[in-house]
């Protein structure tokens, strides 16, 4: 696993066009060296503002959008296009706007999908998909490129919560009930899963991220209180902030201020 990085940028809209950027440059890096690219989305505010500079940039032509395959770290469970789902958020903002396969737009199953409103039968049809979507040399989820992930005021990422069960969970998709932040019942991406990616970005802006930001950074914080402590990549891991998300670092924190 990697040590964090962290970046941090004037503000939200400046952190989401950067963190844009910076997107395009690694999907079409990975393109060119295997011919394909995968990247693992997040909810949330900061999450969907990076999906919409995206769609603004003209560098998004850089992207061949057609050899890119769409994963969700977590997903709240609720019907089909309803406005609270990740997926909604992640369509509007983006993927109805690039030419994407389909096929490779995997989106966590909704409540009223093949399982009906049964969590567990979903997180293990999601397990099931990307089992089979992984490759020779990878474990039971594919080797992500980018796996991006939001970070709420209480740390959680994901919709891995403080002191939940998934937490500890060893398989490759959790369901989860009794989320503190509704709806309750979710499907997450374990810490396993999380972690099989090559670069982990941990986006966060505003004052109301910096306390969750500060005990993550912090050498000695335990994921199952601080679960933003335990979401790192294998080569990379960044902490891409806006000043207010990083105003309680821990002394000693090396920063990179970009602007
Ligand atoms: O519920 C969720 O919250 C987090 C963070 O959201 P934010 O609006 O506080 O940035 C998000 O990353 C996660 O995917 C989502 O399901």
């Amino acid at each position: 696993m990697s040590s964090p990085t962290v970046l941090v940028h004037d503000d939200q809209a400046l952190l989401a066009e950067a963190a844009a950027a910076r997107l395009v440059t690694r999907i079409a890096d990975a393109q060119a060296a295997r011919g394909t690219a995968s990247v693992v989305l997040t909810g949330g505010g900061v999450g969907t503002a990076v999906l919409a500079a995206l769609a603004a940039t003209g560098v998004r032509d850089a992207v061949d959008w057609g050899r890119l395959d769409m994963w969700w770290g977590d997903e709240r469970f609720l019907p089909s296009g309803d406005p609270e789902r990740n997926e909604t958020g992640a369509r509007q903002a983006l993927l109805d706007h690039v030419p994407l396969d389909p096929a490779r737009v995997h989106a966590m199953p909704a409540a009223d999908g093949p399982d009906g409103d049964d969590p567990e039968a979903a997180a293990e049809r999601y397990a099931a998909e990307l089992r089979a979507a992984a490759g020779p040399g990878d474990g039971p989820v594919p080797a992500f490129d980018v796996l991006m992930l939001g970070v709420g005021p209480d740390a959680h990422v994901a919709s891995l919560f403080p002191e939940l069960p998934a937490l500890r969970d060893e398989g490759a998709v959790a369901a989860v009930r009794g989320a503190p932040k509704p709806p309750p019942t979710r499907i997450s991406l374990t810490f396993p899963s999380l972690r099989a990616a090559d670069e982990v970005w941990l986006l966060a802006a505003g004052e109301s991220k910096a306390k969750a930001i500060g005990l993550g950074l912090a050498p000695d914080a335990d994921p199952f209180h601080v679960p933003c402590a335990g979401a790192r990549g294998r080569s990379r891991t960044l902490f891409l902030l806006d000043r207010a998300a990083a105003s309680e670092l821990p002394p000693g924190t090396g920063r990179v201020t970009p602007s």
